[in-house]
């Protein structure tokens, strides 16, 4: 058992990264997909489940975590990983994002963020300090900068306004932090979609020798194409030899155009928001299972399936299920949903290993384009 962070580069194929990071709590198998478990749950998931389908690595949140039940009740506790019994990595996201798309009567300053609780109006002072502390106290295996990600279309003064404070934040995180064997701690590219300020982000995350960096900013509403031309500008700027993980991304679409640019790791609440709307996530595109065409339809989702919640279950029952209101739908859903982006990864990584990953990914696309049988 490593007691140190180590990241590998296994394989390339073009700009994509077959790789292994390895920490006390386990190995992360990339490019890897986390599965979001925000409050300290994959929601309607055990995480035997979670597991089960091939997950290396959860993300929980800073902002929803220090709110309920509390950073100071879940170190008492025991931290995050016996909270949720989750013995396999963690890593949590700082809180900024979530304080700034969640949280009422934000206040931005040098020093942090003072908000107002989403849930019961109480105020809160989050600094890059008390960030850190706090995903110490949650135990976190992979810890994120506190960083301000300003949501596009932006003036360019106000995203280098936001680029530069995150850098200085970095700083202090970095500071804060400290030299915690077996933990890492990830810088956060900013800068928009302005290629310039994205260098200059990147260079001087660079120059501060981080385990891992982080690409946010993104997934914010911002075109595709857009999202893909700052990877393009960004990942070479990065060091080769350290993990690349592109926040709140994506669609298999978006994941395997990412791979093929250089990114590593992901998060993503589709598949699971996904499964709780009754939406299907298969080799064969999308299936919305509120839909009456499923009504009497006695197929599995995906009979090639190792998975019982594609494999065991009728269309028409899962239809059943999603139109009830039954808690099952929601959760066979996601477990197939979880299960379908695993397998991506897994074939993904294989590709990567088979120098075949450009073949595959057009492979996968267009199987998925073809749509639902
Ligand atoms: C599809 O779900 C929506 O898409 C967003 C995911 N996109 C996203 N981009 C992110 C950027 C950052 C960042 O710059 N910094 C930090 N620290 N964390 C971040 C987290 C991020 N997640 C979700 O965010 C909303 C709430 C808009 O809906 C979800």
């Amino acid at each position: 058992m490593t007691k140190a962070f180590t990241f590998k580069v296994l394989a390339t194929d073009g700009k994509a990264r077959r790789g292994s990071i390895t920490m006390p709590r386990g190995e992360i198998r990339t490019p890897a997909f986390m599965p979001v478990g925000t409050g300290g749950t994959v929601k309607t998931m055990y995480m035997d489940q979670v597991r089960g389908v091939g997950s290396d690595i959860i993300l929980g949140n800073t902002y929803h975590l220090m709110l309920r039940p509390g950073a100071e009740r879940v170190a008492r506790l025991g931290g995050l990983h016996e909270f949720a019994r989750w013995p396999h990595p963690i890593l949590t996201d700082s809180g900024g994002f979530q304080v700034m798309s969640l949280s009422k009567l934000r206040k931005l300053t040098e020093k942090g963020v003072t908000f107002r609780s989403h849930i019961d109006g109480a105020a809160y002072e989050m600094s890059p300090e008390r960030s850190i502390e706090i995903q110490g106290l949650l135990g976190a295996d992979i810890q994120m900068q506190l960083d301000e990600c300003t949501a596009l279309p932006a003036m360019e003064k106000e995203i280098e306004r936001a680029m530069e404070l995150s850098l200085r934040w970095a700083e202090r995180c970095r500071t804060a932090f400290g030299d915690q064997q077996g933990k890492a701690m990830f810088g956060i590219v900013q800068g928009g979609d302005i290629a310039a300020l994205r260098l200059r982000s990147a260079q001087a995350l660079k120059a501060m020798d981080l385990k891992g960096y982080a690409i946010g900013g993104l997934a914010v509403g911002e075109p595709q194409p857009v999202m893909l031309e700052m990877l393009d500008i960004t990942c070479p700027e990065l060091p080769a030899d350290r993990p690349r993980y592109l926040m709140g991304v994506g669609t298999p679409d978006d994941i395997l155009k990412s791979v093929a640019r250089g990114i590593d790791m992901f998060d993503c609440v589709m598949p699971t928001r996904a499964g709780r709307h009754g939406l299907a996530y298969t080799r064969r595109g999308k299936v919305n299972l509120r839909n009456a065409r499923h009504a009497d339809d006695p197929r599995p989702l995906d009979e090639e399936s190792d998975c019982p919640a594609a494999r065991d279950y009728s269309r028409a029952y899962l239809h059943h299920l999603v139109r009830s209101q039954e808690a099952l739908g929601a959760m066979l859903l996601t477990w197939n949903n979880l299960s379908y982006y695993q397998k991506l990864m897994q074939d993904i990584r294989a590709a990567i290993e088979a120098g075949a990953f450009e073949a595959r990914a057009a492979e996968i696309s267009e199987r998925w384009a073809r749509g639902d049988i």
